[in-house]
């Protein structure tokens, strides 16, 4: 029997999603909260992080061994770079890396540690739901690259530099963080993001007027997947 995880890292991110539920238990641990819901019968833990990969790391890892949940997904906004993806628009990871994450200096490509690996895929079996789902509710989703880092991008020249380097399509600060935890777990994991800014120097502004809305065109469309689970 399934026990899924949904995570965010903002409070914002995982407010849509709560509100679907009723009867919420909620269990204190390691300087967080995690809700449990049960829906159609399947029990569902829900968090949010806190900002950044190590807070997101700890929160998948803690789902996992100490909830059980074997299948991890994981709703928020992210940063448009591909020039496609609008303001609410929805991105699907295919794969996930780490834009801050370097070694360079020792003749290895930016995002590689020895032992690790650039990119991360995504599970295929929950983006082929995924976008089973969009299809159905006649939603626009693009699948692609997801860059994380420790770091609210807002400047053109990082921007860049994250898409020359990785071709990312979006970026944000944990998806790579979650990717790994669940790689070394093996625990399938699907990762949507609807965008709330372009990462540039509008980006703080666009952040906090789109961040609301975004969270919830990806909370909703999470919700429709988590349906077909
Ligand atoms: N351009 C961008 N660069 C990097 N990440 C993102 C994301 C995705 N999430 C949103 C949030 C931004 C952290 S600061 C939020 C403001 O906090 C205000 C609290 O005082 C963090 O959890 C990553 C959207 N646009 C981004």
């Amino acid at each position: 029997m399934t026990k899924l995880a949904i995570m965010g890292a903002m409070e914002e991110e995982i407010e849509p999603l709560l509100s679907y539920f009723e009867n919420v238990n909620t269990v204190e641990f390691a300087n967080n909260k995690y809700y449990e819901v049960n829906y159609d019968g399947l029990e569902i833990v829900i968090a949010y992080s806190k900002i950044g990969k190590v807070f997101a790391s700890l929160t998948a890892a803690t789902m996992i061994e100490k909830f059980g949940c074997d299948t991890l997904l994981f709703s928020g906004v992210a940063g448009g770079i591909n020039p496609e993806l609008k303001i609410g628009d929805l991105i699907i990871a295919d794969k996930l890396c780490q834009h801050d994450l370097d070694i360079t200096a020792f003749g290895h490509p930016n995002g590689y540690v020895p032992g690790g690996k650039v990119f991360i895929q995504t599970s295929e079996e929950l983006r082929t739901i995924a976008k089973k789902v969009a299809l159905e509710n006649n939603l626009k989703v693009i699948e692609g690259t997801i860059a994380t880092g420790d770091q609210f991008v807002h400047s053109t020249e990082r921007k860049e530099f994250i898409q020359k380097t990785f071709d990312a399509d979006a970026l944000e600060m944990e998806g790579a963080s979650v990717a790994v935890v669940c790689d070394a777990l093996n625990i399938p994991y699907f990762i949507l993001r609807a965008i709330s800014d372009t990462a540039d120097m509008d980006a703080g502004f666009d952040f906090d007027e789109f961040l609301k809305s975004s969270a919830k065109n990806s909370a909703d469309y999470l919700i429709k997947i988590v349906k077909e689970l």
